[in-house]
Formats: C-alpha cells, sequence, structure tokens
C-alpha cells in the first residue's frame, strides 16, 4: 500500500480525558489523520474536543454509536455533525427508521455546515463472540448477523458499516467497492487483546476488504505512540497489492 494512502486509512481511538486527548494529538500531527472520539472523551469535552482536532488538521470519526427512538436519533445525529466530525456511528440493530433517522439528521446539519458527514453501522461489536450475541437472544451465526444489519443499513442511506477484520471480505460485497467498511479489533501480532474478540493485524484487515481500521490501546498505551503509529504504516507499506 502506498504510504500516503495508508495514512489516510488508520484512525487512531483516542479514548481518555482532555489533557491526555490533546497530548496525544498534538504528539500525533504530522503523522495520522485521523482520529476518533469516542464516548469516553465525547461525554466529558462535548463539541468542543471535535473542534480542537480539526483545528489541528485532523479528520475526526465522532463514534457516538446512536441507539434510540428515530426522533431522537435524527436530533443527535444532527447536533453531532454540527460539530463538523467527518464520520459518525450509528447501531445498525436500532431499526430502518433509526437508520434512515439518522440520516436525516446528518443531511439537516449539512444544510447549515455545507458538508454531511459519512456515516456507518455497526453490525456485531468487535468485543462480542457468538455467546455473547446468544446471551441478547441472537442466534444466528456472527457473519449472517452482521450481513443482515449491514444490508439494512444500506437500504436506509447509511454509507458503510463497522466489523471486525474478520467479516470485512463479506461486507465488502455487501457495501459495493465504494462502501466504507470499518474495523476496529485489530492488533499488531503480539499486542494484547484487551476486550476485543474478533481480531485481525493491520495488513489483515486490509487484505479482507477493511476501507479503515480502528486501532486505540495499542497506540495509545504504547510507550512511544508515534513509534506504535508508524510501526503500524510500516507494516501496511510493505504489503503486496
Ligand atoms: O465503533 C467503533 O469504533 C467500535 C466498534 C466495535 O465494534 N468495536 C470497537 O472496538 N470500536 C471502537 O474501536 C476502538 C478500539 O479500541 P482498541 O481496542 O483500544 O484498539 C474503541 O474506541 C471502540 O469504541
Amino acid at each position: 500500500m502506498l504510504e500516503s494512502l495508508a495514512r489516510d486509512r488508520v484512525i487512531v481511538a483516542i479514548d481518555c480525558g482532555r489533557d491526555r486527548a490533546i497530548e496525544l494529538a498534538d504528539e500525533l500531527k504530522g503523522h495520522a489523520r485521523w482520529l476518533k472520539v469516542g464516548m469516553t472523551l465525547y461525554y466529558a469535552e462535548g463539541p468542543s474536543i471535535v473542534r480542537e482536532f480539526k483545528e489541528r488538521g485532523f479528520k475526526v470519526f465522532l463514534d457516538l454509536k446512536f441507539y434510540d427512538i428515530p426522533h431522537q436519533v435524527r436530533g443527535a445525529a444532527r447536533s453531532a455533525a454540527l460539530a463538523g466530525a467527518d464520520l459518525m456511528s450509528v447501531h445498525g440493530m436500532g431499526s430502518g427508521a433509526m437508520l434512515a433517522a439518522c440520516r436525516e439528521g446528518a443531511e439537516e446539519a449539512a444544510e447549515v455546515t455545507g458538508s454531511r458527514p459519512q456515516l456507518v453501522a455497526i453490525t456485531v461489536l468487535t468485543s462480542m463472540s457468538q455467546d455473547s450475541l446468544t446471551e441478547i437472544g441472537i442466534d444466528s451465526p456472527i457473519p449472517v448477523e452482521a450481513d443482515r444489519l449491514a444490508r439494512l443499513a444500506r437500504e436506509n442511506g447509511i454509507d458503510g458499516v463497522v466489523c471486525s477484520p474478520q467479516e470485512a471480505g463479506a461486507m465488502r460485497s455487501v457495501v459495493g467497492e465504494d462502501g466504507l467498511v470499518v474495523t476496529p479489533g485489530v492488533r499488531p501480532a503480539g499486542a494484547a487483546l484487551g476486550d476485543q474478540t474478533r481480531v485481525a493485524t493491520p495488513s489483515s484487515a486490509f487484505k479482507a476488504g477493511s476501507s479503515h481500521i480502528v486501532v486505540g490501546r495499542p497506540i495509545t498505551g504504547a510507550e512511544n505512540p508515534v513509534d506504535a503509529y508508524e510501526a503500524i504504516i510500516a507494516e501496511l507499506c510493505a504489503m503486496d497489492d
């Protein structure tokens, strides 16, 4: 993979408080191009943290995983998109009506900001195993469930999916050549899995069909986050195309 393309496709999850988040953003500036703001950081700081990352030149994945009644999700998507995120997440399991409402909210915000963030639907969380799916009453195999939710998302105006690298190949055929297949659950060889269950290495994730990978702790928890980030870029650059 070309180096510039690799930098466009690796999203660093910044799951910590403000001070450390700003420190990491300043360290990663000039290396990483995408940062992810999830619930840990957003619930502490609100939209200002998205603007601060944007001001530093990063693209921002605002990962709030909307899941509520359609009316609320429409408002949430509108409010969140006004902060200027480039990409936002919504739970696929919330119904077609909820997914369509998310798209509408994002479009309403675009009338104000001039551009609509892209939207991705969570299929089956990468921390979940077949047993955890059964625990919540879903008996179908993970790939079948992910496929069903991906189709529902696409039918309701969502631009792509979040899934594990293990489903990325199958998801690619659902979302098409240009659809987003965003895969967390990525671990460089030998890295601690933490609470992730369905994982793969950065290069395997792209070989499988990911458009973007999300990596948090293996970078942010490393002694030198820039070195850890650059090691992933080097792994991707060494891939055969
Ligand atoms: O939507 C996400 O980004 C997401 C979906 C999913 O299925 N699994 C998942 O881990 N994530 C996010 O991806 C990041 C993974 O972080 P690490 O496990 O530290 O690499 C976290 O910020 C999660 O919130």
